[in-house]
């Protein structure tokens, strides 16, 4: 391979050390302790893992980590009963639903329940009309993540072309505000796009968020381009065993590290940085919550 591996693992053990940081500070100076409510609904196991890492971490970096995990048949009131008292409570800074929720609740709904100021996802209507007009919002860890490893490696961005494919709300979306707002020019590509490898080929910083397993080869990338791969598949792996399987991306590493000046691995690249940066968020809550100076280096 001849690309540079970008690693969101140690990018993320920086962040957190950060944010680490910030907690001890608000703690001594201010007798303050962040706190990050996380709700879980339903038994996807994979959800659980996350949700799992997620409150380790949460506590690690010195932060009060409030877990509420809810059966699956929780009616849609008593979830939005939940969140209410969540946004009432002094000790909660941040919120998270995390999603996918069971199909009989509304997610718009719940997720624009939550008090914008603790919507540490970003995903309450507020904050994506706040980063849409390029405002002071709170954004979502993901793109964020990808952003920060984004300017780590090239500075300025101005002016490159950036393709983002997929255009979902939770990653593809905001990932082409921050773009934007970065001012490249941005293509966001999708299902229904015509000739995508051509659309690829032109991008200086490509970013695949789809969910198709090493769906973006090696020839659909610009020489030296910088790509991230948000997406996280888990595959079939018999030559570890009988039933093994293993995590991918969307794009096939193999033959794009040939090509790519530098990549993001999975694992080990985005989903790191995407609990570090809602770690992060989660202080940025706190210190605007309190009327405080926000930390440096871990917001947009
Ligand atoms: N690393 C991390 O922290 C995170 C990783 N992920 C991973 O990222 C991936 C994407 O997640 P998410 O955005 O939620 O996914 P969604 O399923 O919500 O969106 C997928 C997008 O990909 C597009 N798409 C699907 N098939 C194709 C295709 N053949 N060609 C071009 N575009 C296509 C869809 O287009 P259309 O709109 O036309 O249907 C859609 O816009 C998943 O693998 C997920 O697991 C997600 C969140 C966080
Ligand atoms: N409200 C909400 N917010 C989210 O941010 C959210 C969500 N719901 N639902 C699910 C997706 C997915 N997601 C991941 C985050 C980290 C890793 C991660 O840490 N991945 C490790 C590997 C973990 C493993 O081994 O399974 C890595 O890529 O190295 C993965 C996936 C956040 N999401």
């Amino acid at each position: 391979m001849s690309a540079t591996l970008i690693d969101g693992k140690d990018f993320a053990a920086t962040i957190r050390e950060k944010v680490a940081g910030h907690v001890r500070h608000l703690h001594e100076e201010h007798g303050i302790t962040p706190g990050l409510a996380v709700v879980l609904v339903g038994e996807d196991p994979a959800s659980q893992v996350y949700v799992r890492n997620k409150g380790a971490q949460t506590k690690e970096v010195g932060m009060a980590s409030f877990e509420h995990r809810l059966p699956a048949e929780t009616s849609e009131a008593e979830l939005l009963a939940l969140i209410d008292r969540l946004n009432g409570a002094p000790a909660v800074h941040g919120i998270l639903v995390q999603l996918p929720l069971p199909d009989h609740i509304d997610a718009a709904k719940v997720i624009n329940a939550i008090d914008p100021a603790k919507d540490v996802d970003g995903f309450h209507i507020s904050n994506v009309g706040l980063l849409a007009t390029g405002q002071k919002a709170m954004v979502p860890c993901t793109p964020l993540g990808c952003l920060m490893m984004l300017r780590d490696r090239l500075g300025d961005l101005s002016g490159l072309d950036a393709v983002v494919v997929g255009r979902s709300n939770i990653v593809g979306k905001p990932m082409a505000h921050l773009l934007l707002g970065e001012n490249c020019t941005v293509t966001v590509a999708h299902s229904r796009t015509r000739d995508l490898a051509q659309v690829c080929r032109r991008a200086d910083i490509l970013v695949a968020a789809v969910g198709r397993p090493q769906m973006i080869p090696g020839d659909w990338i610009k020489p030296g381009a910088t790509v991230i791969d948000v997406g996280i598949n888990r595959i079939p792996a018999p030559e570890r065993g009988e039933g093994k399987t293993r995590l991918v991306g969307d794009v096939d590493f193999d033959s794009a590290a040939e090509v790519a000046g530098a990549i993001t691995p999975v694992p080990g690249g985005v989903g790191p940085m995407t609990i570090a940066c809602l770690l992060a968020n989660t202080v940025t809550a706190c210190c605007r919550a309190h009327g405080l100076a926000e930390p440096e280096g871990l917001t947009a």
